[in-house]
């Protein structure tokens, strides 16, 4: 869209900025606005769930800032504004709408889980023009939104702290500001800065080009985008809307004969049917829609790295839809279809000459890249889509449901379902040293262990982790302790490289054996596939192995205590329930398991991704 002078339009009216925001007037008066400031009373208080996307309630509660401050001034002072202006600015991250933190521990919880990641920062802006007819107030609003997006360095507690103790994060949505003090935590942003800082500008002026200067001919046969505005203009004065004067341009589709035969009365129904329409049609479930169509996305991506289609690419790029067909041998037509489908969710690139991998498919999803996830996209596709298939038995039961996918008994989890037969266990190993490679480094540096000379990874599997631990350390000599079976297979993952003589690996089950002696014992994602029972074995298992001053790594999905805001872990822990006998717990419910077992000093580390590390300290029983 070409931009044109637009806020010159808005000079002769009155124009009211709905906002206490010191930061939404800065900017506006910035541009050249000018403005008088009346903060709306409006209570930041709609229900979130019943929005299908987070910018539907930024543009909502926007627009209730903006008619709350128009309707007040029309009764109080009857002198209506001519244009009210409302906005709203929220951060989301991982489903979660962030707004402005109640208290410190708020703006602490709020960092924390910014910390290290991206997220999105919307501003809903409302803009409301007045007019008064008969002393009755009439409205007619135009409103959109901006998404920006921004990534977070890691953040030490420290600097958290620090920077909640500075006081800025407290009228701040998400609990930052990325214009003072905040613009340290940031590593890049992606869009509108003034968006962040709360009023996208650019977006406002182009906002106010499609209200102000109308469109052509050709232009008026387009479908209307916005379902806010009314078909017909509300706006006495018409005559200036051709020249690009200072009325907002009439919106609908119809000529102008047209809409002179409609007429007063015809306007007033037309208003009156916009104004039901808008009340009675509730929002379009976008975001409903794409949950539904989640597992076709899902089985799209197995089904392409089961076909091998990454790896194919990765040989050769670009391929047409035809060869790689015959490659797979599968048919033309599917395997267009599949390959579309990879190319929309982004792992695919198309061109004329055909398709070719993305980065993020040669990194993770050929087989033989160093960080490849093909192992685990194999084991949620043969085993844990199966069990899926049973969640509404699982909720039911509040078991796994192996047995079902089976059709046997399982009385020992991995004995008799994942290592049920050497292929079976080779796929799961391949999933699990897939997730470690990608999380081990994060992991053996999450902490400083340089004072443990010796480590025992328990259920270290095939040695992701510890070959990261030996590498951040290497005066450490790392035990990896697992079934015979796993040790046996283990060989085939070990790379050669300076960190073999660190590496020792231990045969035994660690629930029955005794665990080799170390000075730091590593639990990584182990206690969530085990019951409190199975748990509390262990931990003390562990404890009795330590001497005081020993370290426990503990590293899980940390859930928040009342269980409803990290999404990716509680879709882990129904994983949980339908794959293992265990469940991913909260920090509080670790921090209990812990001390109960002798384990002090807990101190905890937000990873990248849904994984937590937390170390503790032996302390004398
Ligand atoms: C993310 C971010 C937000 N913010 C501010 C912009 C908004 O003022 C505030 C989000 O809260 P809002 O509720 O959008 O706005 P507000 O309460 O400050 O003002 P009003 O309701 O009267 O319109 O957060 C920054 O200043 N910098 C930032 O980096």
């Amino acid at each position: 869209m070409v931009l044109c002078p637009v806020i010159g339009k808005l000079l002769h009216k009155r124009v009211v900025l709905a906002s206490a925001s010191p930061r939404r007037q800065e900017i506006l008066s910035n541009a050249g606005l000018r403005f008088e400031v009346v903060p709306s009373r409006f209570k930041e208080k709609l229900d979130k769930a019943s929005f299908a996307t987070p910018y539907e309630y930024a543009m909502e509660t926007a627009k209730q800032k903006a008619l709350e401050v128009a309707t007040r001034m029309h009764q109080k002072d009857l002198r209506t504004p001519d244009v009210v202006i409302g906005a709203d600015t929220i951060v989301t991250v991982g489903g979660l709408i962030l707004e402005k933190p109640v208290d410190k521990q708020d703006a602490y919880r709020m960092l924390s889980r910014l910390s290290g990641k991206e997220h999105s920062v919307f501003t809903g802006v409302a803009i409301v023009h007045c007019s008064s007819n008969d002393r009755q107030l009439h409205t007619r609003v135009s409103e959109f939104y901006e998404e920006t997006t921004v990534k977070f360095s890691e953040l030490s507690e420290e600097l958290l702290w620090e920077y909640i103790h500075s006081g800025e994060p407290m009228d701040k949505a998400g609990g930052y500001g990325i214009q003072a003090l905040g613009g340290m935590l940031v590593e890049s942003v992606h869009g509108d800065f003034l968006n962040v800082v709360g009023f996208p500008l650019n977006h406002f002026c182009k906002q106010l080009v499609e209200l102000y200067y109308p469109p052509r001919p050709e232009d008026l046969r387009q479908p209307v985008q916005h379902d806010c505005i009314p078909a017909v203009d509300t706006f006495e004065d018409l005559s200036d809307v051709e020249g690009g004067g200072s009325e907002p341009a009439q919106r609908e589709t119809g000529s102008r004969d047209e809409k002179a035969e409609v007429g007063a009365a015809g306007q007033a129904t037309a208003e009156a049917e916009c104004h039901r329409t808008r009340a009675t049609l509730p929002p379009f479930p976008t975001r409903l829609l794409e949950l539904l169509d989640g597992f076709k996305l899902s089985k799209a991506l197995l089904t392409a790295c089961k076909l091998k289609v990454f790896d194919w690419l990765k040989r050769e790029a670009p391929q047409k839809a035809p060869d790689i067909a015959s490659k797979v041998d599968a048919s033309a037509c599917g395997t267009e279809k599949l390959l579309d489908v990879c190319a929309a969710m982004g792992l695919l690139e198309k061109t004329q000459q055909g398709y070719s991998n993305t980065e993020t498919a040669n990194l993770y999803l050929a087989s033989d890249s160093e960080y490849s996830l093909h192992g685990f996209m194999l084991q949620n596709d043969d085993v844990i889509w199966n069990l899926f298939t049973y969640l509404e038995f699982a909720i039911r039961e509040g078991r796994n449901q192996h047995h079902r996918v089976l059709g046997k008994k399982v009385e020992d989890l991995f004995q008799d379902a994942y290592y049920r037969s050497p292929e079976t266990q080779l796929r799961f190993m391949q999933a699990m040293h897939g997730v470690a490679k990608l999380t081990a480094r994060q992991v053996a540096t999450a902490f400083d262990l340089s004072r443990f000379s010796s480590a025992c990874d328990v259920g270290g599997c095939t040695g992701a982790l510890a070959r990261e631990l030996a590498r951040e350390y290497p005066r450490l000599q790392v035990t990896v302790f697992d079934l015979p079976d796993v040790v046996e297979l283990a060989v085939h993952f070990q790379p050669a490289g300076p960190q073999a003589a660190q590496i020792h690996f231990a045969a035994g089950d660690f629930f029955r054996d005794p665990l080799p002696s170390a000075e730091l014992y590593v639990l990584c994602r182990i206690l969530h596939n085990w019951s409190d029972d199975k748990v509390h074995k262990l931990l003390s298992k562990v404890a009795e192995s330590c001497k005081p001053g020993a370290g426990l790594l503990l590293v899980e999905t940390l859930l928040d205590e009342e269980k409803r805001e990290a999404q990716g872990g509680l879709i882990q822990s129904l994983n949980m329930l339908v794959q293992t006998e265990g469940r991913e717990r909260s920090r509080g419910e670790y921090q209990c398991l812990l001390e109960l077992h002798g384990f002090h000093q807990v101190q905890v580390v937000h990873l990248e991704g849904v994984l937590d590390a937390m170390l503790a300290t032996r302390v004398a029983p």
